[in-house]
């Protein structure tokens, strides 16, 4: 099952009765979650059994499309609330894709680039029968980047004996992956940001910012605000967070990261205030952005958020309980499916660019994703004053209308 937060936030949309009850009910329940045994070799010789998952949620607007996390913690409820949550995004956006999300419960930094590679041909020759270009194409997510897309698009061609550029997306971009300049899951953020920004009441000349996880989208929304004149008072990874009330150089930050050296004792180096991984979280700011993994801010914190606005980079990162209590402190969230939306933007062009056989054209896609994002932007605007439901409702509810269209279309509502 998908989890409360998701079913609470459907009920939303529910009680404000625009939408059909048995869309509603029918689409909590995902297509097909597979599961699958994957045999990792490890360097030493020894070797490891790992359960994975894939979640297809829905093929009601086209083939699934989402990503691939390497991570310890994940879970089979969480890859089936991803997967749904993708489905929203790409619903919200009107794209011909449907959501799916891929969890393998291995903590993908530990392993060697040996060892990576290998666990990635497993995975697709597990999921063998489940992916494909016209079926389920798979897309990096955490612990996974570009390398792996590559390793499994490889594996992929090899054991069907033709090119398939396009069974994955967010590949290096020598493979015909699309690489934008600023990344497009923050370069989607940052636009949102842009559209909404006096709406949101960011009017402060400098607004401060702090952005909690600084892997692929925490480093390039951070580098993207402070061009446009943000301050980043304050980051965070997994092992540690900083504080540096008159602004990091945020190529200073890279550069740190670039060496593969974690936040905790840099302090000194950076001169900034060390602490915990979740100390920055409460802090006084005008922008939260937190771009770590989900249920960040919850029930027990969400009454010490002192930013005045939140951008969801991170899936879920803020609970259904969480954005109670914000909306009651008029505290505003932009939602994860609105603001991270700008990464299946990208890799819709990539797969198209694959599937027409030519080379994608950066300048195309970058046009094509604000402006997707820029009309979804302003329609939930609109819908949240209109309908006076909070943003995060707004987006579900027109994405909801979206998929009930479609499935009215099909003769499926
Ligand atoms: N990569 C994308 O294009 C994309 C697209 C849409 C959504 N997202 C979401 O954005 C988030 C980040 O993705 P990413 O690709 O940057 O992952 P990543 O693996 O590159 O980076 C994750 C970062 O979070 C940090 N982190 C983990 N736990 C933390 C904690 N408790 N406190 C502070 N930092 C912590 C890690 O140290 C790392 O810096 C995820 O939730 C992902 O689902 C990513």
């Amino acid at each position: 099952m998908i989890d409360d937060g998701i079913l609470k936030r459907l009920d939303r949309v529910q009680g404000m009765g625009r939408s059909d009850d048995d869309l509603l009910d029918s689409i909590k329940a995902s297509d097909a979650l597979i599961e699958r045994r994957l045999t990792l070799r490890l360097d030493s010789g020894k070797r490891v059994q790992v359960i994975c998952w894939r979640c297809q949620h829905s093929h009601l607007l086209g083939p699934c499309k989402g990503g691939l996390r390497f991570h310890p913690d994940v879970s089979e409820e969480e890859v089936r609330s991803l997967a749904f949550k993708m489905t929203l995004k790409t619903a919200l956006l009107g794209l011909p894709l449907g959501g799916a999300k891929g969890g393998v419960p291995i903590d993908g930094s530990a392993l060697s680039v040996h060892e990576r590679e290998r666990l990635c041909r497993a995975w697709t020759r597990a999921f063998i029968s489940d992916i494909g270009p016209n079926k389920d194409i798979p897309a990096p997510d955490v612990g996974c980047g570009p390398e792996e897309m590559a390793w499994i698009r490889d594996e992929y061609e090899q054991l069907m004996g033709k090119s398939v550029p396009h069974v994955v997306t967010g590949k290096p971009s020598a493979l015909g992956g699309l690489n934008l300049r600023d990344g497009a899951t923050a370069r989607g953020g940052k636009r949102v940001l842009d559209k909404l920004r006096d709406k949101l009441g960011l009017t402060q000349e400098e607004p401060t910012v702090i952005v909690q996880g600084f892997g692929k989208v925490g480093g390039q929304i951070a580098s993207l605000l402070a061009k446009d004149g943000y301050r980043i008072i304050g980051v965070s990874d997994s092992s540690g967070s900083l504080r540096k009330s008159e602004g990091f150089d945020v190529d200073d930050l890279l550069a740190v990261k670039e060496q593969g050296k974690s936040f905790s004792g840099l302090d000194n180096e950076l001169e900034a205030e060390g602490g915990e991984p979740d100390a920055i979280l409460t802090d006084e700011c005008d922008l939260l952005v937190p771009a770590a993994l989900g249920g960040q801010i919850h029930q027990d914190n969400a009454d010490d958020i002192k930013a005045s606005v939140i951008l969801e980079l991170a899936n879920d990162a803020v609970s259904a309980d969480a954005d109670e209590v914000l909306a009651k402190r008029d505290i505003r969230l932009v939602p994860d499916i609105l603001a991270n939306a700008g990464g299946v933007l990208a890799s819709y062009h990539e797969w198209l660019a694959g599937k027409a056989g030519h080379e994608v054209v950066v300048e195309t896609a970058e046009k094509s994703l604000d402006d997707i994002i820029d009309r979804a932007a302003d329609r939930a605007w609109h819908m949240h004053k209109r309908a006076e439901v909070s943003l995060q409702t707004a987006c579900y509810a027109l994405a909801v209308e979206h998929l009930q269209q479609v499935a009215r279309c099909r003769g499926l509502a």
